[in-house]
């Protein structure tokens, strides 16, 4: 079973527009919205493919009551921590090329009690249940930026692996903590490493430099250029050929994470399966999560040798 943990959840709106013109009236062509918040969409990807998972996650505002009215619809099992403040809304502009334009919102103010519901929650859910738990998301006002290492501390306490997806100061916070996993991308990892990441060689340096620093093992997703994993036994690097066009990459990290996870969390089948499940995701709209229907249009390869030099594209 796999907890996962959303301090920030958010309604993701997805408007699609003809091309996106600055400072003007512009009509979109449609809208959507997504049950979204990165630790919900890894839960929508597992339900999706039938794996046992519960998402905690803060709800408030009559944003919230859309949100889990959406999830519901999903079967997503949920922990919710009611909180008084409402949750986000986070637009996409989505262009036709695949080009999209994200606005994420800052997420409500959390009192002490709050933070503390959350984390408490999140205990309830793991004890006597979870395999893993994921720590997924940017935090609201008013949590701690350790946030994500107390919680690797009382999953580690209660006998849960820990995989932790964010950026910025929770991201340095949790390491000391000795996560099982960290998924970042690669400006998130350049970010963290303070190093620039022009090339594979340079993402896996930096990799090392957050395992240096306290991650068991690093799944860097690199965008178009699929993902690496450095753990005890190396580095492994895997790619994704599509047979589809790119539609939205948004919440392909949450899929990647959500396959690798499904897939064992360690070694070269689960990376394989990370990369496959990212690669289904930028194949749909908004933050649509795949399904096992999905996963025909990749075909994911695993390399043991990493060309230091390959240029990355993003
Ligand atoms: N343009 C693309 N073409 C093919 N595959 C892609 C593309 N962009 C992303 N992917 C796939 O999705 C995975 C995750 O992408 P990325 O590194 O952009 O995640 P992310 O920034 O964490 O995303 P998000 O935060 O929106 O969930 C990649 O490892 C790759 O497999
Ligand atoms: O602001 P955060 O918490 O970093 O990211 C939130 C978010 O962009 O992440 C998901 C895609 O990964 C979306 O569902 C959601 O809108």
């Amino acid at each position: 079973m796999i907890v996962t943990v959303t301090a920030n959840p958010s309604l993701d709106r997805t408007v699609e527009v003809d091309r996106l013109h600055r400072g003007a009236v512009q009509r979109a062509l449609t809208t959507s919205v997504d049950a979204g918040g990165k630790g919900v969409n890894v839960s929508r990807a597992l339900v999706a493919h039938g794996r046992p998972t519960r998402a905690v996650l803060c709800s408030g505002g009559f944003a919230g009551l859309e949100l889990l009215a959406l999830l519901r619809e999903t079967g997503v099992p949920l922990r919710e921590v009611r909180v008084t403040g409402g949750i986000r809304s986070n637009l996409t502009l989505a262009e036709p090329d695949g080009t999209v334009t994200k606005l994420n919102e800052p997420g409500p103010r959390l009192s002490t009690s709050e933070v503390d519901a959350v984390l408490d929650a999140a205990t309830e859910a793991i004890i006597g249940e979870a395999d893993w738990v994921a720590g997924c998301g940017s935090l609201p006002p008013g949590m701690p930026v350790d946030v994500y290492a107390r919680l690797t501390e009382r999953a580690h306490a209660l006998g849960a692996q820990v995989a932790i997806d964010t950026s910025g100061a929770a991201l340095d916070a949790c390491l000391a903590a000795g996560p099982d996993l960290v998924k970042p991308n690669a400006e998130e990892l350049a970010e963290c490493a303070g190093a620039e990441i022009r090339t594979l060689g340079d993402a896996v340096k930096a990799a090392q430099v957050l395992r240096d620093r306290g991650a068991g093992a690093v799944l860097a997703s690199l965008g178009a250029d699929g993902a690496i994993l450095i753990d005890d036994s190396g580095a492994r690097y895997a790619t994704a050929r599509l047979d589809a066009p790119v539609v939205s990459t948004v919440g392909a990290g949450d899929a990647t994470l959500a396959g690798f996870l499904a897939a064992g969390g360690t070694g070269e089948h689960a990376l394989r399966t990370a990369v496959t499940w990212g690669a289904a995701a930028v194949t749909l709209p908004g933050s649509s999560m795949p399904t096992p229907n999905d996963l025909g249009r990749v075909t994911a390869e695993v390399q043991r040798s990493i060309d230091p030099d390959r240029v990355l594209t993003k």
